[in-house]
C-alpha cells in the first residue's frame, strides 16, 4: 500500500470485517454499509463495492450506520491505490452539497474526475510531436499533427495511442503510420510522473511601496496557518498578480499548495509563463484544454502532494489536495466562475468555503469586486488591500461620454463623429483603438422587409443571428446553424432579408468603411477554433499587427496591448437594460475592465462612451471613477430591496416538452409553499423563463426570496420533495443566482 504512513488525526482505521459507511457515486440518497476488506481500510479510502451486479466506486465515509440486515452486507471489493480524500476534503463536499443542494453521490463524482482511477501504476508507451514531417501527408494525418501542435503551450504534451485516434477522429493506423517519418515520436514513459518542484527562493520583480505592503500582508496571513479571505483591488495593470505571487511564494516555503483559478482558459498560457519565470518551472494546469493522460497525472500528484501548484479552472477546487495552503480567484467578480451546467456553484464561495476546512488563505483579485465580496470587506469578513495606482508610467485612461442625442449618425451606422476623430487621431500617431461590443455575429436581428418576420431558432425562443463571416444564421442560445438564406423563410420573397442592429462584424464593417487604409480586426470566441489560435492572435494584435481592433467581453479580460491607447465602448446601455438584478453591477465592471484596456504602457490612455443616458448613475459612476460611491449606492438598492447579498434568492428553472406539464408543475409547487411559509419565504411565479424555449424544452420559472438569516436550503428541498415531479420535466434550482436566464 502506497499510503501506510501513520493515520492523521480526524481519520478512523477500520479492520477486516468492521462496519463501514461507503458514500457511492450512484443516486442513492444515502451512505451504503459495506464490511472492511482484508488488509482493512481508512476512512476517505476510494474504494470499489459491490452494488448488484456491478461494482461501483465509492468513499469510505465513517463507521457503518449498522441499520442494514448484517447478513447480508457485503464487503468492500478493493481500496483504490490513490490517496484518499482527506477529512477537510470530505466536509467541504458535504458543505458544498447541502449549500447547492446537489446530491452528495454528484459532488463524489466531481472529486473524483480523474481518468483511470485506480488503475496500477507503471509503464505505457506515450507519444509526442517529432522534429520530423511525414513523407506523404494525407488529411488524417493533417488532423493528428494539427492536434498536437494546437495543445502545445511550448510543453510538448504527451498522448496515448488511443487518445490521439479519438481526439483527432482518426485511427491508431494513422497515427502509427506518422511515426515512420518522425513526424511523431514513440516512448515508454513512467504512467504519472511527479511535478518539477518550484522554487520560492527564485527572486521575484522588486516591488513598489503599495505593492510591498500589500506582498506583506498576504505573507503575514499565510503565517496564521489558519483560514482567511483577502481581497486583493488594484486597477487594472497595478500589479496584483506580482503581489499575488508573493503569496504564493510564501505558501511554497512553507511546504503547502496552491491553486489559482483563472475565469478563461485563454488566460492560462501567459500566466503559466509568468509562474515559470518566477518560480523557475511550470505549474500544474487543470481545464478543458488538458489531455486525460496529464489529467490523470495532475490529479493524482495533487494527493501525493508532487505537484505543487495547479493553475486551472473552477472544477479544480475539487481536486484532493493534501496540504492546501492558499486559493487565488483571480478576476474574481467574473460571471464564469458562476458554473451554469449541472452543478450549479459560484467557484468564489467555494473557493472560500474549501479554504475554510482546509486552514487556507485565500486571495480574490480584482480591479472591479464583486458586490458581493465588496460587502463582506464592510462587514469585517474579508480583508482588503488595495493598489490604487498603475505600475510605472502608466495611468488610467480619461473617461469620456459620448452623448449620443447630439451626434448626427444615419441610421445604420453606430461610430460617432466624436469616436471617429478619436480613432484618427490614433491612427495618425500609429496608436491602436480597440471598439468594444459585447455582441458577436453580423447582427442581432434578421427582418424580412416584406412581411416582418423575424428569423427566430425552430428550438429556442431566440433570434436567429447573423454570422457573416461564415454565411449562416446561428442560435447563441442552442448552437443551431444554418445557411443564409435567400428568400424569407416565412413569406418566401427573395432579397428582402436585412440585418437589424449592430454586431462586432457589422462594426469591423463601419470602421473599415471609414478607415480603408486602417487594418481591423475582430476579435470574438466564435472566430477562433482554439484557445491557442486566440492566443496567437493576441500575441499579433499586441505586437501591433492591427489598427482598429473590434472586440466583444473577450477583450476585457486581463490582454495587455501596449500600444493602445483609445477605447471606444459602443453602446454603454447595452447592459443597463433588463430585468437583471446585476444589471448596473456588470455594466460598472465590464466598462471599467474595458477601459482598462487602454494606455497600459507610457501613452495615455482615453475612453469613450457612447450612451444615450450620460446621466444614468451608473454611466455617471463610470464616468467618475467614484467606486466606492457606487458601491455603496448599490450596496443600499440591494438591501432595500432585500436582494442579495443582503436577502437570499434561489432560481429554479422547469423545462420539459409540453409546456402545459410544466406550467402545471410550476403552479403545483407555487401552491404548496407551506415549508417556504414558515421561514418566512416567498415564492414568485411560475412565469415563462426570460428565455422561453431551449432545444425545444419549454422553460419556466420560480423565484424564491428569503431572509438572510432563513435556513433556506432545507426549506427549499422540503418544498419541493412534497410535489411530485413528471417524468419529463426537469427541475433544477440555483441558490444565488446570477442570472435570470
Ligand atoms: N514591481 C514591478 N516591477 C516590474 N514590473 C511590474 C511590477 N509590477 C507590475 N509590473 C508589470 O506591470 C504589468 C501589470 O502587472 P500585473 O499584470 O501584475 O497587473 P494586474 O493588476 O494583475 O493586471 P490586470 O488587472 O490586467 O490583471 C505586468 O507586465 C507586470 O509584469
Ligand atoms: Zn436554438
Amino acid at each position: 500500500m502506497l499510503f501506510s504512513d501513520p493515520l492523521p488525526p480526524n481519520e478512523t482505521a477500520f479492520a477486516q470485517g468492521d462496519l463501514v459507511a461507503v458514500q457511492t457515486t450512484q443516486p442513492l440518497d444515502r451512505t451504503l454499509d459495506y464490511r472492511a476488506p482484508e488488509g482493512g481500510c481508512r476512512t476517505g479510502d476510494l474504494v470499489e463495492v459491490p452494488l448488484g451486479p456491478r461494482r461501483v466506486l465509492g468513499c469510505v465515509w465513517g463507521p457503518g450506520r449498522g441499520d442494514f440486515d448484517l447478513s447480508k452486507i457485503r464487503a468492500v471489493a478493493r481500496v483504490l491505490d490513490e490517496a484518499p480524500l482527506d477529512a477537510a476534503m470530505r466536509a467541504f463536499l458535504e458543505k458544498a452539497s447541502a449549500y447547492t443542494l446537489t446530491p452528495m453521490p454528484v459532488m463524489l463524482r466531481l472529486a473524483t474526475r480523474c481518468p483511470d482511477l485506480g488503475a496500477a501504476p507503471g509503464m505505457r508507451r506515450i507519444y509526442r510531436r517529432g522534429p520530423g514531417e511525414p513523407a506523404r501527408m494525407t488529411e488524417a494525418r493533417g488532423r493528428v499533427l494539427d492536434l498536437m501542435d494546437e495543445l502545445d503551450d511550448g510543453g510538448a504534451p504527451a498522448f496515448t495511442l488511443s487518445e490521439l485516434a479519438s481526439l483527432s477522429g482518426t485511427s491508431t493506423a494513422v497515427v502509427k503510420g506518422l511515426l515512420k517519418g518522425g513526424a511523431i515520436a514513440e516512448e515508454e514513459a513512467p504512467r504519472d510522473l511527479p511535478f518539477p518542484a518550484l522554487d520560492p527562493q527564485h527572486p521575484g520583480k522588486a516591488l513598489t511601496s503599495d505593492q510591498s505592503a500589500g506582498a506583506e500582508a498576504l505573507r503575514t496571513a499565510l503565517r496564521s496557518g489558519r483560514y482567511g479571505t483577502t481581497l486583493l483591488k488594484g486597477v487594472t495593470g497595478s500589479g496584483k498578480t506580482e503581489v499575488y505571487l508573493e503569496a504564493v511564494a510564501e505558501a511554497l516555503a512553507q511546504g503547502r499548495q496552491v491553486l489559482v483559478l483563472l475565469p478563461e482558459i485563454a488566460l492560462t498560457s501567459e500566466f503559466i509563463f509568468r509562474v515559470e519565470a518566477r518560480f523557475g518551472t511550470r505549474p500544474a494546469e487543470w481545464h478543458s484544454g488538458v489531455t486525460q493522460t496529464e489529467r490523470r497525472r495532475v490529479w493524482r500528484m495533487v494527493g501525493r502532494h508532487e505537484a505543487q501548484m495547479v493553475v486551472g479552472a473552477r472544477s479544480a477546487l475539487f481536486l484532493p489536495f493534501s496540504d492546501l495552503g492558499l486559493i487565488v480567484v483571480d478576476e474574481e467578480h467574473d460571471q464564469s466562475y458562476k458554473q451554469e451546467e449541472t452543478v450549479l456553484y459560484n467557484a468564489r464561495d467555494m473557493a472560500v468555503l474549501r479554504a475554510s476546512f482546509s486552514g487556507a488563505q485565500v486571495v480574490l483579485a480584482s480591479a472591479t469586486p464583486s458586490l458581493e465580496s465588496w460587502v463582506n470587506v464592510q462587514a469585517g469578513k474579508y480583508a482588503r488591500i488595495d493598489l490604487a495606482s498603475r505600475y510605472g508610467p502608466a495611468r488610467m485612461p480619461a473617461m469620456k461620454a459620448v452623448d449620443m442625442r447630439d451626434e448626427d449618425l444615419p441610421s445604420g451606422r453606430w461610430i460617432s463623429p466624436t469616436l471617429v476623430q478619436g480613432i484618427a487621431a490614433r491612427l495618425e500617431r500609429k496608436e491602436q483603438s480597440l471598439l468594444f461590443l459585447n455582441r458577436r455575429g453580423y447582427a442581432p436581428v434578421t427582418l424580412c422587409r416584406a412581411c416582418g418576420h423575424q428569423i427566430a431558432c425552430p428550438h429556442c425562443d431566440a433570434r436567429m443571428v447573423e454570422h457573416r463571416f461564415r454565411g449562416r444564421l446561428m442560435c447563441h442560445q442552442c448552437g443551431e446553424t444554418r445557411p443564409m438564406p435567400v428568400e424569407c423563410p416565412s413569406c418566401g420573397v427573395e432579397g428582402k432579408l436585412a440585418a437589424v442592429g449592430p454586431g462586432v462584424e457589422r462594426m469591423a464593417e463601419e470602421a473599415q468603411a471609414l478607415f480603408p487604409e486602417a487594418r481591423v480586426t475582430v476579435l470574438s470566441s466564435d472566430l477562433f477554433s482554439s484557445a491557442r489560435a486566440l492566443k496567437a492572435r493576441v500575441a499579433e494584435i499586441a505586437a501591433g499587427a492591427a489598427d482598429i481592433v473590434i472586440g466583444t467581453q473577450l477583450v476585457a479580460k486581463g490582454h495587455n496591448f501596449p500600444l493602445l491607447t483609445l477605447v471606444g465602448v459602443i453602446d454603454a446601455d447595452l447592459g443597463l437594460q433588463g430585468s437583471d438584478l446585476r444589471a448596473a453591477e456588470k455594466t460598472f465592471q465590464m466598462m471599467r475592465q474595458v477601459a482598462g484596456r487602454a494606455g497600459r504602457a507610457e501613452a495615455p490612455g482615453e475612453a469613450l462612451l457612447q450612451t444615450f443616458q450620460p446621466e444614468h448613475p451608473v454611466i455617471r459612476a463610470i464616468l467618475s471613477g467614484d467606486e466606492e460611491g457606487f458601491w455603496a449606492a448599490e450596496a443600499a438598492a440591494r438591501r432595500a430591496a432585500g436582494v442579495p447579498p443582503y436577502g437570499r434568492m434561489a432560481g429554479l428553472v422547469l423545462s420539459g416538452p409540453d409546456v402545459q406539464e410544466v406550467f402545471d408543475f410550476g403552479a403545483a409547487l407555487a401552491r404548496a409553499d407551506g415549508p417556504l411559509r414558515r421561514i418566512g419565504a416567498q415564492v414568485f411565479g411560475p412565469a415563462p423563463a426570460p428565455i422561453a424555449r431551449v432545444r425545444g424544452r419549454h422553460r419556466v420559472r420560480l423565484l424564491v426570496k428569503a431572509e438572510r438569516s432563513a435556513p433556506l436550503q432545507a426549506a427549499l428541498a422540503d418544498w419541493v420533495a412534497q410535489v411530485r415531479q413528471p417524468g419529463a420535466v426537469r427541475l433544477s434550482i440555483d441558490i444565488d443566482p446570477q442570472s435570470f436566464l
